[in-house]
């Protein structure tokens, strides 16, 4: 069983129900465990908690904006796109199950929206209302330049929704608070790559879980992508060290073994893009807290599994293509593919094993990043 004696005991008695058990394949050796509640107090991580929260911000604050041909250059081009193309059809497909449901005037809320990269994404679902938060005053600053952009280039030929801009730590401050409409309800509740950050302690996973669902309307979603703590413990307790990466991305924790359910801080660094402090979302645990705001799990699947799944429909094939989701294999310029150690190698065997003269594959990248890494996440307000 995945779970230690104490993480059992702990799931037992907050759950109410049998210990949660998963599949995930770890030693018997490793464990996550509930603190008490005076260890929580006295623990490093909660001394820490606003310092943590400032590293993030002035992280998301100080990354700059490189244009597009800078981004084609970047080692994770294909990846980023990949990722845009997943929260794509994800957000295509939830609007849809809502609009299954009637719903005519379709509002969201996208909690931690950073620099706006969906906007355009909501753009095209039509949606009615936009409200974007995130603790990165400089993010929601770009954020709203590009809304305005969007608008004014529309030129009124089209109707954009109406949208709303907050800077707010959203794992210690009530969002509701600070919305212009104090009675608005969402349909949906956007969470990309964020709520991971709120996993610092007890009390600001669940402040981010409040602001995420407490204004949900009923039959209202939460979509969310997040990283696999089972498979960042998996891979840690593989590595000799206390890290484990490529050329591209690096995971390092400080000690293994033994993982806190809230406050397990590992440092995650990605080139150029991220490089801050994160915390391990230990998922029985997420499930059964979101079951205190009427939250029911509808899915969670990994990224590849996702992907295998959702490529089998024509539309999403298509768009993969058009947002070069895939990165060809043998690139243009050939130089950065190297099949002399295990990056590339799997591609070029394929290539020989197909017998193709002139092999163009399309790969997925991020050398395996976000493919086995993060999950994509959906909870419905039952
Ligand atoms: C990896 S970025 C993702 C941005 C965006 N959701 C996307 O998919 O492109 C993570 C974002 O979470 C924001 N964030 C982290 N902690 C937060 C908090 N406590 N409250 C609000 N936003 C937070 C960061 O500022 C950053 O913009």
């Amino acid at each position: 069983s995945f779970l230690s004696k104490v993480a059992q005991k702990y799931d037992a008695r907050e759950a109410g129900s049998r210990p949660q058990s998963a599949a995930s394949g770890l030693p018997s050796s490793v464990s996550f465990i509930k603190r008490t509640l005076e260890e929580e107090d006295d623990s490093p991580s909660k001394k820490l908690v606003d310092h943590q929260s400032v590293k993030v911000a002035s992280h998301y604050n100080n990354l700059q904006e490189v244009g597009l041909a800078a981004r084609s250059r970047s080692r994770i081009f294909f990846m980023r796109n990949f990722n845009n193309w997943l929260k794509s059809v994800l957000i295509g497909e939830i609007l849809e199950e809502v609009r299954a449901t009637g719903a005519r005037h379709v509002s969201v809320l996208d909690l931690g929206c950073g620099k706006g990269g969906d906007l355009l994404k909501w753009r095209r679902g039509g949606i009615s209302h936009l409200v974007c938060a995130d603790i990165a005053a400089v993010s929601v600053e770009q954020c709203q330049s590009r809304y305005d952009d969007m608008k004014r280039r529309s030129h009124g030929n089209e109707r954009i929704y109406s949208a709303n801009f907050i800077t707010a730590d959203c794992s210690k401050e009530v969002l509701s608070e600070k919305l212009d409409d104090a009675e608005l309800m969402y349909d949906i509740c956007s969470c990309q790559f964020v709520y991971h950050y709120s996993f610092e302690s007890e009390q600001k996973a669940n402040m981010m879980l409040r602001n995420a669902c407490e204004r949900l309307k009923p039959g209202g979603f939460f979509i969310g992508t997040t990283p696999d703590a089972f498979e960042l413990v998996k891979r840690l307790e593989a590595s000799d060290s206390l890290s484990f990466g490529n050329e591209v991305f690096t995971v390092s924790f400080k000690s293994k073994g033994s993982y806190p359910l809230y406050g397990c801080q590992y440092h995650f660094s990605l080139e150029d893009v991220v490089n801050v402090p994160e915390f391990l979302v230990y998922f029985p645990l997420l499930e059964h807290m979101a079951k205190r705001y009427n939250m029911r799990l509808v899915l969670k699947q990994r990224f590849s599994e996702f992907f295998r799944e959702k490529v089998k429909k024509e539309q999403h094939r298509s768009l993969m293509m058009k947002m070069m989701a895939l990165e060809p294999f043998p690139s243009d310029d050939g130089g950065h593919q190297a099949t002399d150690g295990t990056e590339y190698c799997h591609a070029k065997e394929h290539c020989s094993r197909a017998g193709v003269r002139q092999p163009v594959v399309g790969l997925l990248t991020g050398r395996g990043l976000g493919l086995v890494l993060v999950l994509v996440l959906i909870l419905i307000l039952v």
